[in-house]
């Protein structure tokens, strides 16, 4: 049987990506450090991903095991070194993490055999795959480096389905929404999976993906969670926000549709389409999981400053993209890390110090001054 190895045996790992290798005809060896996963994994050898509708269909999803990266080093090397796909689905700032175990994993292989390891970060980050590269080409040695080229191929992608956080403790099930989308850039033909799709250039494919169901995702979390509010669909019902949605992914699409010559009605459709995905009511996707991590989320490549830089320099509107980034600015949950530092940093240094620090941005630039307009606005 053909194997996949996956790093991240959360929502996306098991709802999404996994599931896509099994239904494929691939046995999916997850890694990852939550024990209960794994064993559970290893006991249960099979798991459901059900679909959030009012008819929860749902399918099981076989030849599944697990291994904890700590704790089973040996055995993770042993599995890359059989696997046809190497994947990964567990957070950006997790990639540099494991790519010390991921490249044992490639000097044992490629002294091992010829055949090619197909290599593909599965995360909401522009050219995810390229990083991860990076970053295990500083554990490589120049040995090893040498076999890349022939014997280890990576890809970037671009990954789209809404998995929210489960509410079914001590199971391994997944609710996730019937849409999907995985587009991969290569050049060459990968051995088949169900549900990939091929592109020579994924730029206008991750763009649009990150710059619509993303920045629409974030101003809906940030606003619903300044609201009060619990879930995307309950913040959805508040038409001022609806508004405030359409008119920043507006902004991005305009720039969206400029650089790459996209239709501006089937962009519509396309808008309309993704926010008819956030109103499913099924997914009870709390805002604060899509607001999770606003450090990233701010981050100079990101979902909202990027665009509203890109629509800056095409001398486009950026100001509801403005009013985002000031939003995602005054996230304050306490249970999440990134969001208690970023309220930190802001008290000790100040809202332009914070933009400069973690979005890049110039402290006298005509952005920063829009976002600290909106940012006052919104926090009174
Ligand atoms: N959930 C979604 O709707 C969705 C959709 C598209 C893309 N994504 C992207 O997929 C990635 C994963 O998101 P998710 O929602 O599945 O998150 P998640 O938290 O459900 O899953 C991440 C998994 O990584 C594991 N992990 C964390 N640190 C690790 C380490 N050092 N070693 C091994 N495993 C580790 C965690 O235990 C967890 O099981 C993110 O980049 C996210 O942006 C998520
Ligand atoms: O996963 P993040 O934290 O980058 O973003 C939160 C959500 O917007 C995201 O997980 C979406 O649900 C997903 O990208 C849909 O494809």
């Amino acid at each position: 049987m053909k194997q996949a190895v996956h790093f991240g045996a959360g929502n996306i790992g098991r709802g999404f990506i996994g599931a896509l290798f099994s239904q494929s005809g691939y046995h999916v060896t997850f890694v990852d450090i939550a024990d209960q996963i794994i064993n559970q994994l290893n006991e249960e050898k099979q798991y459901q991903v059900k679909l959030a509708t009012d008819r929860q269909e749902s399918m099981t999803i076989e030849n599944v095991s697990g291994l904890n990266n700590m704790t089973q080093e040996n055995e993770v090397i042993e599995a890359i070194k059989h696997a046809t796909y190497l994947t990964t689905a567990i957070g950006p700032n997790i990639l540099p993490r494991i790519a010390p175990l991921i490249a044992k994993g490639l000097a044992a292989r490629v002294k091992a055999t010829d055949d090619i390891l197909y290599v593909i970060a599965c995360e909401n980050q522009i050219s995810a795959t390229d990083l991860l590269k990076g970053y295990i080409q500083e554990h490589l040695d120049e040995d090893t480096k040498a076999h890349l080229a022939d014997k280890v191929h990576f890809f970037n992608s671009a990954v789209d389905r809404i998995v929210p956080l489960q509410n079914n403790q001590g199971s391994l099930d997944v609710l996730v929404e019937p849409y999907y989308e995985w587009v991969v850039e290569a050049s060459e033909s990968l051995p088949n999976v169900e549900g990939m799709t091929i592109v020579s250039d994924l730029a206008p494919f991750i763009e649009r993906k990150l710059f619509t169901v993303n920045t629409g995702h974030a101003v809906i979390a940030y606003l619903g969670y300044l609201e009060n509010k619990t879930t995307i669909d309950q913040t959805l019902a508040d038409e001022k926000i609806v508004a405030q949605v359409q008119a920043t992914l507006d902004e991005t699409g305009s720039y969206l549709i400029k650089q790459y010559g996209l239709d501006s009605d089937e962009h519509q459709h396309y808008i309309n389409k993704i926010i008819n995905r956030f109103k499913n009511s099924y997914l009870n996707d709390v805002v604060t999981r899509v607001g999770r991590s606003p450090l990233r989320k701010l981050g100079p490549n990101d979902r909202l400053v990027r665009p509203a830089i890109e629509a800056k320099k095409a001398g486009l509107s950026y100001n509801n993209l403005a009013k985002a980034i000031a939003a995602a600015l005054l996230f304050d949950n306490k249970e999440d890390e990134e969001a208690v530092k970023l309220q930190s940093m802001i008290k000790e240094n100040g809202v332009p110090h914070v933009l400069k620090e973690v979005s890049g941005l110039d402290e006298n630039s005509e952005l920063t001054k829009e976002v600290l307009s909106s940012y006052n606005a919104l926090k009174k």
